[in-house]
């Protein structure tokens, strides 16, 4: 069984936390399984709120109303994937550029169900380069700053977020300490997000393996 097919077991899997309302939707290639998947059931919830432009076309497309985050109260779920993660389901996200607008919707998320292939479960963060999202005048000197840090940090060149801003990959990271790393990066002046996950983890992680899903709890 090749990746993408255990990442559209993980999605569908996922279709069993859907209790109705308005769910949180992230974006990457499980996701846009998982977007599918909801087309079949979208009359059971009000809409979705999406954390990125890419996620809203594929929401729209098929027809599940897209809402704006201001205009609703706590999500009761949010749905994404990872670029790893760690057995107490702190994530690496951003390998798609979507991580400030997935913080937020996982900040005002009451249950995050995190999907990905089986790949993606890590003993040690970081061999993943952890994406941070910077105010473009600002991005020498975060990068300066990421060195002193300990990683290499790498401009993603040509690619702009939703927001505008610009990416470095940082390389070269063994995140012992998510929770202290992630907050010494955001104290960085000119940084808008860090790809750690781990003051908001997932609370479940559902792993497409080639012998069927496999389900992580925190
Ligand atoms: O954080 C993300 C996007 O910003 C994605 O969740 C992450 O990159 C995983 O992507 P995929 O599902 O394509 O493997």
């Amino acid at each position: 069984m090749n990746a993408d097919a255990m990442k559209k077991q993980a999605a569908e899997a996922a279709l069993g936390y859907v209790e109705g309302g308005v769910i949180g939707v992230g974006t990457g290639s499980t996701v846009n399984h998982f977007i599918d998947a909801l087309a079949t059931i979208r009359g059971r919830i009000e809409g979705a709120v999406s954390s990125s432009e890419a996620s809203t076309a594929r929401l729209k497309q098929h027809g599940i109303p897209v809402l704006d985050l201001n205009g609703v109260g706590e999500l009761s779920l949010y749905v994404d994937g990872a670029d790893e993660s760690n057995d107490r389901l702190q994530l690496i996200k951003g390998g798609g550029g979507a991580l400030t607008r997935e913080k937020i919707v996982a900040a005002a998320s009451r249950q995050f169900v995190c999907i990905a292939d089986e790949s993606k479960l890590v003993e040690v963060l970081g061999r993943f380069p952890l994406p941070v999202e910077v105010i473009p005048m600002a991005r020498s000197y975060v990068a300066r700053e990421l060195v002193q840090l300990g990683g290499t940090p790498v401009w993603r060149d040509g690619f702009v977020t939703d927001n505008g801003n610009l990416i470095l990959d940082v390389q070269h990271l063994e995140i012992t300490d998510p929770r202290q790393l992630e907050q010494q990066i955001n104290m960085i002046a000119g940084v808008v997000t860090v790809g750690l996950f781990a003051h908001r983890p997932a609370d479940v992680l559902i792993l497409g393996t080639p012998h069927g899903v496999r389900t992580l709890g925190r």
